[in-house]
């Protein structure tokens, strides 16, 4: 039987661009003050023309003593509760959070995410200078908060930003032994930098080959059910992106209308990606944004969303 590569159908909802933190490679963000917040209407209009399972929530940051903090995470709250009263399985990940804060959220995210980026703190004087938000000890405490709140969790690495191949193997074995602790992670992404028309970090793409060593030595450090994913727009070529798969890559993320976090890299359409892998003896498959294992996890009422996703899933399988 051909190896499954799953992804996971899903719409982008962007409460604010607006971040206090300035990552140089970051082509998503717009200084504080100057973007409107998504409202519950707009909000409400985009989800009724999509078709999706997932809905991501991917936010720039407001600063965790500003006033206007509870105010942003009340938006953020409500833009989930919104998208499961239209059916759909939120995943945010809005930047390192407050226990209470991840709490809170935890009731309506059915899973929920932030990279590691690097754990070498080396970078925080290069294209970390300006980005508090991004200093390795309070994102390796989001993940263990997300442990102790029994969160499943999807963090990763961004590849080709200034670090070593070191490091990768630092921040890998990091995510394992957290893994080992808590059992909450439930995907890895491997995301090479690849660069955008707003950024000020000069560095160059990380390139494929650079992408493909980073999967084979996750996958040597990782347990076994972490799953590996890598983002298909990044990635330069068909033949590496067969390559990442045969070096043990699962999984292709969140497919849908627009990255915004890399607008300039469209997706392949499904059709091109499902024909790519079906003649490498690979079959593309749908998923929901949380792994079977960790539904007993969730609040009841999350459950009992997730049920029919379930099925609908298994009798699509079955057809095929
Ligand atoms: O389409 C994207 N999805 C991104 N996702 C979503 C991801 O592809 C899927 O939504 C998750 O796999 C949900 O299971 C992220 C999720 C995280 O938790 C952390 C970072 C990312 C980054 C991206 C991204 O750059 N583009
Ligand atoms: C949401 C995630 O997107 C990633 N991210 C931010 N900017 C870029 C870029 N230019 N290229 C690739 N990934 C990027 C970071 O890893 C962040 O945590
Ligand atoms: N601001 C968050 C982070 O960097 C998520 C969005 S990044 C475009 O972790
Ligand atoms: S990568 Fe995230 S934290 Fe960094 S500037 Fe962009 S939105 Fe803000």
């Amino acid at each position: 039987m051909a190896q499954p590569i799953t992804y996971s159908p899903a719409y982008t909802l962007v409460p604010t661009y607006e971040c206090f933190n300035r990552c140089s490679y970051c082509n998503f963000r717009v200084q504080p003050g100057t973007d409107y917040w998504l409202t519950l209407e707009q909000a409400k209009r985009k989800l009724n023309t999509i078709k999706a399972i997932e809905v991501l929530i991917l936010s720039g940051e407001v600063h965790p003593q500003s006033p206007r903090r509870p105010h942003w995470l009340q938006r953020i709250y409500e833009l989930c509760q919104l998208a499961i009263a239209d059916g759909f399985l939120p995943h945010t990940n809005a930047g390192p959070l407050s226990f209470e804060e991840m709490q809170q959220l935890r009731e309506v995210n059915v899973s929920m995410g932030l990279m590691l980026e690097q754990l070498t703190p080396s970078l925080l004087d290069s294209v970390h200078r300006h980005a508090p938000s991004k200093y390795p000890k309070i994102r390796l405490q989001q993940l263990h908060w997300a442990g102790q709140l029994q969160i499943p969790f999807t963090t990763g690495l961004l590849l080709g930003i200034g670090e070593t191949e070191a490091d990768w193997e630092e921040t890998l074995v990091e995510i394992a032994t957290l893994h080992q602790q808590y059992g909450h992670i439930q995907e890895v992404i491997l995301q090479p930098h690849q660069p955008g028309e707003h950024q000020s970090f000069t560095g160059r793409a990380c390139d494929d080959a650079t992408l493909l060593k980073a999967v084979g030595l996750a996958r040597r450090i990782l347990p076994t059910d972490i799953i590996i994913q890598i983002p298909p727009n990044l990635v330069q070529s068909s033949e590496m992106l067969i390559a990442c798969l045969d070096a043990g890559a699962r999984d292709l993320g969140g497919i849908g209308p627009l990255d915004e976090v890399n607008p300039t890299y469209p997706h392949h359409t499904l059709k091109t990606l499902a024909s790519l892998l079906e003649s490498h003896s690979y079959t593309l498959t749908p998923r929901l944004p949380l792994y079977p294992q960790y539904d007993g996890w969730l609040p009841p009422t999350l459950q009992k969303k997730v049920q029919p996703w379930r099925a609908r899933l298994a009798a699509v399988g079955k057809n095929d």
